[in-house]
């Protein structure tokens, strides 16, 4: 039998309807506690999916990923395979002297394996949404860091002025309108990761013009980046991040 699915630490996400002898058949083979699938699109600014349960009745559970542990409920919080290489990319980036904000953490995505692989001095972790919120501060503990400051908010509402080498921007639904804020976190130089989707034609063109004017519009300059395809977003749509270097304009 082959049947596609997703393991999300002991629950499985399938893509359709499955019978009673294919749902036998994928517990026997992966000893999962709950088989679900996805009904409709992941939606508002929570990002919150849309689940039908097909087998068992627990959607909490434990992901294990590069080392680090992610407690989730998979019908309240999203949780995208299709971002493991970003998840793997982001662990291994920082360092011990920077100080991070990360803008939409989530359940800790990217702050979690960040914190625990690159220690860097700290990283602000803000989240909007209390169930996310509360796996995140989970989620710290279960990972014993000490370097994590989960802030429950609207990043647009933290008043941090200058603080940040490094910001996360993983958020694709007009990321660019927080961009404003990201600069009022960001210290006379760093580094920007901005997530976007965006059509294939213009990927090398429209993250890069918005990054230019923002910056221009906070006395910033671009002053180099990186653009990297993390995944296909719909047919023609690509979900992207470009790693971003800016530095302040001196005003004399
Ligand atoms: C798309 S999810 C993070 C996905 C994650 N980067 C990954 O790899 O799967 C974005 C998160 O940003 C949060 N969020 C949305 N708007 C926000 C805001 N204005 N301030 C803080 N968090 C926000 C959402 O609640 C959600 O948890």
């Amino acid at each position: 039998m082959r049947i596609k699915y997703q393991k999300i630490g002991d629950i499985l996400i399938v893509k359709d309807n499955l019978n009673e002898e294919e749902i036998k058949y994928l517990v026997e083979k992966t000893k999962c506690k709950t088989i679900a699938k996805y009904t409709a699109q992941i939606t508002g600014d929570f990002r919150t999916p849309h689940l039908k349960i097909l087998y068992g009745n627990e959607t909490e559970t434990i992901h294990k990923e590069h080392g680090c542990l992610f407690k989730i409920d998979v019908k309240k919080v999203m949780w995208s395979m299709g971002n493991i290489k970003e998840r793997e990319r982001m662990a291994k980036i920082s360092n011990e002297n920077e100080v991070v904000v990360d803008m939409f953490a989530g359940i800790g995505y990217f702050t979690i394996p960040m914190a625990k692989h690159s220690k860097p001095k700290k990283i602000y972790a803000i989240e909007i949404n209390p169930t996310s919120y509360h796996y995140l501060c989970e989620n710290i503990k279960l990972n014993k860091l000490n370097n994590v400051v989960p802030i429950l908010s609207d990043n647009r509402k933290v008043e941090f002025k200058d603080i940040a080498d490094r910001i996360i921007m993983g958020y694709v639904h007009k990321t660019h309108k927080f961009l404003d804020k990201a600069f009022e976190f960001l210290k006379d130089k760093g580094i920007i990761h901005y997530h976007e989707t965006v059509a294939e034609k213009i990927i090398n063109i429209r993250p890069i013009e918005r990054l230019k004017f923002y910056a221009e519009k906070n006395n910033y300059k671009l002053v180099g980046y990186k653009i990297f395809k993390i995944k296909k977003y719909a047919p023609g749509v690509w979900h992207v991040v470009v790693d971003a270097e800016f530095e302040r304009i001196n005003k004399n």
